[in-house]
């Protein structure tokens, strides 16, 4: 048995940058692992899939990202044995953080251990690509540009360990929704993602803020209003620039400091019942 940590991320930048012919959109976004994590148990049994979870609100079958990937794991490397799966969610679900990719990343890499297959990160992020967009940076973790639908990675490392304040309004956001509602008029002409990892480099915490960019979020706020209104209500209080994660609804603010992003967090926590405060990892 085995233990493995998914790390969630959050989008410093997710600039649309097309359409593609099979449905998804051509994106270019920087992506950072955080401290926030779930952690996925990993058990060789004779043969067989089983994912059980204490949490009540994700699925337990092959809908689950995680039972996904260990059943492309198995297709991929042709081991002939089973695994159990046992995952402790503390990630929230459908919140833009990747929570779901991130344990099906998790599975791929804690596989690899358990049965010595000793395929690369490189391999894994391939099996994973055909599970969910995601899945790939998750894969790698750390800090990376992602283009193509979001599975082609160039890993980017820079000396930061910013503090994140997050809080996840209790809205359930459709990712598939939010892009079918994306329009030419939403693309961006520019990427900025070039600049934000100039800024990444130099360590620049008030430039990363200013760059920040998230080309879903006037999308999401409109389909979801009461996103709109928490944002504007966090900015009061905040001071600084308030940013969302992926397709949302989760709200985020980036500080330089452990005790600025501490003051943060105890201003959000009356706002929503699940705020948080974590690190770049
Ligand atoms: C919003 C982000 O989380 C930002 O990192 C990702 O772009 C979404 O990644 P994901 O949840 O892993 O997405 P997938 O599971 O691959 O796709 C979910 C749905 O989102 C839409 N989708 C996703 C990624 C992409 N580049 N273009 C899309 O249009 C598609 O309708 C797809 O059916
Ligand atoms: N292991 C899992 N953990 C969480 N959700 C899962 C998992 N497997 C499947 N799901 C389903 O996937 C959907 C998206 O959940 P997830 O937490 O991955 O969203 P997300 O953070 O918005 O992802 P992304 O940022 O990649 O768009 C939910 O409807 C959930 O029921």
């Amino acid at each position: 048995m085995l233990a493995e940590r998914a790390y969630a991320k959050i989008n410093l930048t997710l600039d649309v940058v097309g359409r593609r012919p099979d449905g998804y959109h051509e994106v270019d976004m920087v992506m950072q692992t955080i401290d926030l994590s779930d952690l996925i148990w990993l058990e060789r049994i004779e043969s067989g899939l089983q994912v059980g979870s204490p949490a009540s609100h994700i699925p337990l079958d092959h809908r689950n990202l995680a039972y996904m990937a260990a059943a492309a794991f198995l297709k991929h490397t042709r081991v002939s044995q089973g695994v159990r799966i046992w995952i402790e969610k503390q990630i929230p679900v459908a919140a833009g953080l990747a929570g779901g990719s991130a344990d099906a990343a998790a599975v791929l890499r804690g596989m690899n251990r358990l049965f010595g297959t000793g395929l690369t990160l490189d391999e894994l992020a391939d099996i994973g690509a055909a599970i969910g967009s995601d899945v790939p940076f998750c894969v790698y973790g750390g800090c990376a540009v992602a283009t193509g639908r979001g599975e082609r990675i160039r890993r980017l490392a820079h000396p930061l360990k910013a503090w994140v304040v997050l809080v996840h309004p209790p809205v359930h956001v459709s990712t598939a929704d939010v892009y079918g509602a994306v329009t030419p008029a939403d693309y961006a002409a520019r990427p900025l993602s070039p600049r934000m990892t100039e800024a990444l480099i130099d360590a620049d915490v008030d430039e990363i803020n200013h760059l920040v960019r998230n080309g879903l979020q006037p999308i999401t706020e409109q389909l979801y209003p009461e996103v709109a209104l928490l944002r504007q209500r966090m900015a009061n209080v905040a001071k600084v620039p308030v940013h969302m994660s992926g397709s949302g609804p989760t709200l985020y603010c980036l500080t330089p400091t452990q005790s600025a992003g501490q003051r943060l967090y105890n201003a959000f926590r009356g706002f929503a019942k699940e705020v948080y405060l974590s690190r770049f990892v």
